[in-house]
């Protein structure tokens, strides 16, 4: 192999630019040479990229964003924009390709399978931790602990005017952040897809409105209900519109929102991103349709495609550990 390209694209994460620079550093050993598109798949589009060299990646393990930046790229959806990406890999006489991004650019990279005959090779990273075949992907815990901190900030206002505050964290359609962070939050509240569903509305809500009542009554503090964003119908402003006309309930809304997408990665994502990218590599030798995740602490290889089509729910843990302190609550 003597030549790899990299992009990073979908939604940034902390730990985006640690593994570009794993990546390139064990390229460098291996005397492979490194291409990185900008603007994930749109750089491969529009023929624009840097050779990345050691120098240029040595002191970027602690930034967050990406400095290949990232998009989204809808010319990717048609068979002409994935002719145009095979084109532009085939003329860089490009060995393979290492995507760095969520379950979306995987399906991209999968697409090039039939135009290119170069090895694909994926790196997780999303702060969402949607993706199957990995116990966490880069971002999410950094993320994890943006929000956290944020909530706790929230909770000191929330507690001096016993007040309840309606945050909603990201995630997309997965509830990893919701549960992670109400649960280190000690958020009285969690609703997220996995324990709120449409037709579980009504009950979710007359629980809410109970528990907010007796806790506010009788303990003289804030309630934070952390919110799954794309839950609740129009939002945490939907919710907090139904607490006020059905129980006079007033709150606050706080959308920490992109917050949780920047900032300096945590430790534990700048290792995992650290021994991913050396893993996304050496696999790019000899394999192609793989992701690298770690899962049990071993870094493992799987096919890209079952981990793109499996669910990867919410550890039952989480679940069991918030009701059991919800019930302490009241
Ligand atoms: N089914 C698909 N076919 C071809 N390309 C795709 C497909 N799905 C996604 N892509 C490409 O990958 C890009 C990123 O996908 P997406 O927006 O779903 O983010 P992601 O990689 O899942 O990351 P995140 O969820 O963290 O934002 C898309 O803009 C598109 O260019
Ligand atoms: O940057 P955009 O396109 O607004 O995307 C936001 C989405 O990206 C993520 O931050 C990462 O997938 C989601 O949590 C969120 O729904």
């Amino acid at each position: 192999m003597k030549r790899i390209a990299i992009i990073t694209s979908g939604g940034d994460a902390p730990g985006m630019n640690a593994a570009i620079r794993a990546i390139v550093l064990s390229c460098h050993e291996q005397h492979i040479e490194c291409l990185g598109f900008y603007h994930g798949y749109n750089g491969l589009i529009n023929d624009e990229f840097i050779f990345l060299t050691p120098e240029l990646v040595s002191p970027i393990i602690q930034r967050g964003g990406t400095i290949l930046k990232s998009a989204r790229c809808k010319e990717m959806h048609q068979d002409e924009g994935v002719k145009q990406v095979a084109n532009t890999l085939t003329k860089h006489q490009i060995d393979a390709l290492i995507v760095i991004g969520g379950d979306g650019s995987f399906r991209g990279m999968m697409a090039l399978q039939s135009d290119w005959s170069g090895n694909l090779i994926g790196v997780p990273a999303t702060i969402d931790n949607d993706i199957a075949c990995t116990d966490k992907t880069i971002g999410f815990a950094s993320a994890v602990n943006t929000a956290t901190q944020a909530i706790d900030n929230i909770r000191d206002t929330a507690n001096a005017f016993e007040r309840v505050f309606i945050v909603e964290v990201m995630g997309r359609r997965s509830g990893h952040i919701a549960f992670n962070v109400g649960l280190a939050a000690g958020a009285e509240a969690i609703l997220s897809f996995e324990n709120c569903n449409l037709n579980s509305l009504e009950q979710a809500k007359s629980h809410l409105i109970t528990q907010i009542q007796s806790q506010l009554l009788e303990q003289h503090t804030g309630f934070v209900i952390v919110l799954a964003e794309n839950l609740w119908p129009k939002g945490p402003h939907g919710l907090q519109q139904t607490l006020k006309d059905t129980a006079g309930i007033e709150s606050a809304v706080c959308v920490l929102g992109y917050i949780q997408r920047g900032g300096s990665p945590c430790p534990e994502d700048r290792i995992l991103a650290t021994e991913l990218g050396i893993e996304a590599v050496s696999a790019a030798k000899n394999s192609t349709g793989m992701m690298v995740g770690k899962v049990n602490g071993q870094i493992s290889r799987h096919c890209i495609i079952r981990a793109t089509e499996q669910n990867k729910p919410v550890d039952q843990a989480l679940h069991s550990a918030y009701h059991h302190m919800s019930k302490l609550n009241n």
